[in-house]
This record gives C-alpha cells, structure tokens and sequence, in this order.
C-alpha cells in the first residue's frame, strides 16, 4: 500500500471522548476535592474538547472517589458548547443523573462475565436488561445514551475475550439505542494482533461511524492499537488527561493512553480534532501538581522539559 492510500483510510476529524475526571479519577486513593475535579473539567472544557465524561452516579459505596458526582454536576452543567455524559449503572443512577443537570449518560456492559459481576454486580445478561431500562427512560426524556463494552479483548478474570462475545453486547446496546458504542480495552491488553479481529467481529454488526476505542495503555500498545482503529474507519477515541486512570476492579490496570499523546499523534497525521495541545497540558500540569506526580502523558513531559529548556536559555 503506498502512503497516500493509508492517509486516505483515515478519517480527516477526529472527535477526542475526555475521561479524565471520571475514568481518570476514579481510582485516585486520596479523596479529591470536588472544587479540584470542577476546577479540572472546566480547564478541559476551554481547550476545545468537545466531550467530557464528568463524573458517574453510581454507588458511593463501590466508587466512594465520585461520590459527590451530584455536586460536581451541578457546577458544571451550565457551560456551553461542551457534552458532559456521565456514567449510570441502572435507573437510580440515570434519576439521579437527570435530577443534577445530566443531559448526556453512559450505560456500561461488560463481554466478560467474569468482569461485570466484579464491576456491576450482575451478570451481563442482567446488566442489559438494566440498560434497556434506562434507555427507554432516557429516550423518553430525549436524552442520548452512551454504550460502553469493557473488557473487549482481556479480563482480569477470564484471560482472552472472544471477539464474538463483544460482537453481541456491542450489537445489543446499539439495538436498544445507544448513540455511541465505545470499545473497552480495559486493562490494555490488546496489541494491533487481537484488536483487529475484534473491531472486524464488531463491525459485522454496529456501523462503523457508531463506534469509538477506548484503550487503557497497560503495555504502551495505545497509540498503535488507535492508528489502526482509524485506518479501519474509526473517527472517536476515549482519552484521558495526563494518562490519569485505571479501574478499581480490573487489578492491574493502568491509565487510559494520555489525550495530549493522542492529539500530538493526530496533529502530525494532520487530523483535525479542534483540541489545543498547548491549553490541554497546562489542565494536566493542573492535575498533575494536585495529585503530585508527574504526567502519565510522555508528550507532556517531552514539551514540559523543551520549554524548561528554552527559559534557561
Ligand atoms: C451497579 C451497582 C450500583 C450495583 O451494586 P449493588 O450493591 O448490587 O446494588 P443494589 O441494587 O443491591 O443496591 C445496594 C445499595 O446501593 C445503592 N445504589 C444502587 N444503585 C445506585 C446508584 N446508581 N447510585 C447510588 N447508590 C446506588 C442502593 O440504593 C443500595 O443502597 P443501601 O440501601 O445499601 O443504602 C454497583 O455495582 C456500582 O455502583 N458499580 C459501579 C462500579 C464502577 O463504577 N466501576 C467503574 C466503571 S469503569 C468501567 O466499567 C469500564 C469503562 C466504562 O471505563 C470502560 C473501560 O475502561 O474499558
């Protein structure tokens, strides 16, 4: 294939999914103030993202870091030009959600068995008769509905996951009408070798446009497991600040692939994403200077040290 054929499979726009202040912070040990997490997404909300994943409604008990989900939703819920869906694992939280402000929400299933009793407490059957619950209330109240399979090529649990069992969860929340199906590399397994198989099996039965990869960069395989999901015609992609992330109940798991790695990758492939890098990094430096460690995102440091660099000069 020569180069002007593999540019021409890529889609010219693509649409960065911020997770940072939910997938990103779910799993922080220390408590956050909720006056930082706000802080936070109204930093991402100024750098041209279009999406940001604010907080989730669901069991304090189960995630006690997003326990002031209601609070957070509140502050944020009046900016402009800006979605902010959040997570609801079932109707209380979808109530609660729409009660706060919410005018965007996530369901999320599992093709893992293994997982979703871990996560969610249910089995996935169960989990997608939830989910039919809160998109038929959802539709009712116009509101657009987010699908998010975990665990589409490992589990924590089970090891390998077969591409025909995400086929089936992915095609059973696009038939109950989720907008968006977002593919979960949850524990960032998967290489180009299982991620391939896996988008093909789901392709077979959700469109192609209707999808996003959602990869957390355990093995450093992100970035390559996403120029493949664009040659293969996928156009959205669940990001996280400063690489900020990791689930509480996939052990092992790292941070979602860094937005700002994701942005300089797309910006050299003269991508549009409407993202400025330069405004992105000072809400990870933010972040980062909260938490007290250093970016997960190796684009940050590389410019970080530049123009440390530069000043000394
Ligand atoms: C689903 C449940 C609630 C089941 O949890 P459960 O314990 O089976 O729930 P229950 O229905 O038996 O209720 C038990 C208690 O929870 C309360 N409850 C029930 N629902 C809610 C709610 N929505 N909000 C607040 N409270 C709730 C309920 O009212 C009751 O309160 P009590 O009477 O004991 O005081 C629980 O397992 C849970 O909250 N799980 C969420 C776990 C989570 O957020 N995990 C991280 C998500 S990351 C992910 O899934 C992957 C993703 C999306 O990032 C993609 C990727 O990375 O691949």
């Amino acid at each position: 294939m020569n180069p002007t054929q593999i540019f021409r499979s890529m889609p010219s726009y693509v649409k960065i999914v911020e997770v940072g202040p939910r997938d990103g912070l779910q799993n922080e040990k220390s408590v956050i103030p909720t006056k930082v997490k706000i802080d936070l997404i109204q930093r991402l909300a100024t750098t041209g993202l279009s999406v940001v994943e604010a907080t989730s409604f669901v069991s304090p008990k189960w995630v006690p870091q997003l326990a002031d989900a209601k609070d957070v939703m509140e502050e944020v819920r009046n900016i402009e030009g800006v979605h902010f869906p959040v997570l609801t694992p079932n109707l209380k939280g979808f109530k609660a959600a729409i009660a706060a402000g919410a005018k965007e929400v996530a369901v999320f299933a599992s093709a893992s068995e293994a997982f979703s009793l871990s996560n969610i407490n249910c089995s996935i059957k169960d989990s997608l008769a939830r989910y039919q619950d809160v998109t038929l209330a959802a539709k009712a109240l116009g509101v657009p509905v987010r699908g998010y399979v975990s665990c589409v090529v490992g589990c924590p649990v089970e090891g390998a996951v077969c591409p025909t069992k995400v086929a089936y969860v992915a095609k059973e929340l696009y038939e109950m009408g989720c907008f968006e199906i977002s593919l979960g590399d949850t524990i960032g397994v998967g290489t180009p070798g299982s991620v391939i198989p896996m988008l093909k099996a789901v392709m077979s039965v959700v469109p192609v446009e209707k999808l996003a990869v959602h990869f957390h960069d355990t093995y450093g395989q992100s970035l390559s497991n996403i120029l493949l999901s664009l040659q293969m015609g996928i156009a959205v992609v669940d990001t996280s600040v400063a690489g900020l992330g990791g689930c509480p109940y996939a052990k092992g798991a790292s941070g979602n692939v860094a937005t700002e790695d994701v942005v300089y990758m797309l910006n050299g492939l003269g991508i549009e994403t409407n993202v400025d890098l330069g405004k992105l990094m000072a809400a990870g430096d933010f972040i980062c200077n909260h938490l007290g460690r250093e970016s997960g995102s190796k684009t940050a440091v590389a410019l970080s040290k530049i123009s440390a660099n530069a000043n000394k000069m």
